[in-house]
């Protein structure tokens, strides 16, 4: 029996949660602003759970040790938030570059005179560079977009190679040479500095860990082009927010678009005030098929588990648990700490 948490209060404690496991729960489908530890798990634990997911594909607020101790599987949501996300990274840098939001103010202000040359002027991107940082499913899907729909040159920044990113955008250059037209090139920067250097528009898609807190500081600021575009869809704490303030203050002409936030749902003091900043409440997922997908997976996560069903072999390939004409395959769309509960994967 799933019980559907109808508490008015949007974001619920650690006491809310608590309660509301009570003395007998199977499974739990959480969410990103919910803080999963030790507290969470032992109660879930006493309850007789050993299933959880959050609906996110974040789970750094999940303290997954602390799961492993009390054996709970912990699900999370990949791939279906994919496209929507980098759409919204994509909508962001695009604002920014033409100032949407400050022309959109204006005209509501009731302050246009009529055309003039300089007004509203903003950037560019054909031809610029765009450099991603976490060049992964999100970060691999909006270097596409920037390449392939504003013919701009990429340079990325991510521990792994991104092979399939690096061979489309040789073949749209390869594709836009044929047809007389300037190729568009990749480079994969051997440091994130590179990237910062060098990148007209970057935009940062990593995991949030202990190697990516505050991976964008004032020293790291004060690399950027004076007028670059920084764009963060991925977890507020990537950035040192109140570096960023110092930052917007000191150059006008550079510009962020942000979607997350260091203290969410707080903005560091200053931000707010910031014309050269775009603030979106944690919006980049916030499609209906993907709402509905990161729902249906998260869901199946904790049925499977509940039902011991094994883990799916492709957490890059969950469409299968997406087809509203098709029963889902029997297992757990994606488990992130099935190998230190041995569980078994599906063969499916
Ligand atoms: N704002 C939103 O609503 C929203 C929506 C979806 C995802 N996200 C965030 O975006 C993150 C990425 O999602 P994804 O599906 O692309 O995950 P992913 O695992 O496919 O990609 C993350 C990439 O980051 C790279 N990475 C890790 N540490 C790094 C480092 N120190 N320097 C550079 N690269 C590093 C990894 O190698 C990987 O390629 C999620 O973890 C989540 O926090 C936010
Ligand atoms: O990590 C995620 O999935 C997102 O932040 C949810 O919108």
């Amino acid at each position: 029996m799933f019980q559907i948490c109808t508490q008015k209060k949007t974001i619920l404690s650690v006491e809310d949660i608590i309660s509301l496991i009570g003395n007998k729960c199977d499974g739990v489908i959480g969410q990103l602003t919910e803080d999963w530890g030790e507290t969470l798990f032992s109660a879930l634990s006493r309850a007789g759970g050993k299933a959880f997911s959050n609906m996110a594909v974040g789970y750094n607020n999940v303290d997954v040790n602390a799961a492993n101790k009390y054996g709970v599987a912990v699900g999370n949501t990949p791939g279906v938030l994919t496209e929507t996300t980098a759409e919204l990274a994509a909508s962001l840098s695009l604002s920014a570059a033409r100032r949407i939001v400050e022309a959109d103010n204006f005209m509501r202000a009731g302050l246009y005179d009529g055309w003039l040359p300089h007004l509203f002027v903003g950037n560019l991107l054909k031809g610029q560079t765009v450099g991603v940082i976490g060049a992964g499913r999100i970060g691999s899907a909006y270097a596409r977009m920037m390449v392939e729909g504003f013919k701009m040159n990429l340079i990325y920044y991510d521990l792994y190679q991104a092979t399939r990113l690096e061979k489309f955008v040789t073949a749209y250059g390869q594709f836009l040479k044929a047809n007389g037209e300037q190729p568009v090139t990749w480079k994969r920067a051997s440091s994130m500095e590179e990237v910062l250097r060098e990148a007209d528009v970057i935009s940062l898609h990593p995991i949030l860990d202990k190697t990516t807190y505050h991976l964008i500081n004032k020293e790291r600021l004060a690399m950027m082009k004076k007028e670059a575009i920084l764009v963060n869809c991925s977890r507020g704490p990537v950035i040192h927010e109140v570096a960023l303030v110092e930052h917007l203050k000191a150059n006008p002409m550079f510009r962020v678009g942000l979607d997350v936030f260091e203290d969410e749902p707080y903005m560091k003091p200053g931000l707010a005030d910031m014309k050269n900043a775009i603030v979106v409440p944690h919006i980049a997922s916030a499609s209906k098929w993907t709402r509905e997908g990161m729902a249906t997976l998260a869901a199946l996560n904790v049925l499977g588990k509940i039902k011991g069903y094994p883990v799916w072999s492709d957490t890059n390939r969950v469409e299968p648990f997406l087809d509203e004409k098709s029963r889902p395959p029997a297992a757990c769309p994606s488990i992130v700490n099935s190998k230190s509960l041995g569980l078994p994967v599906s063969k499916l």
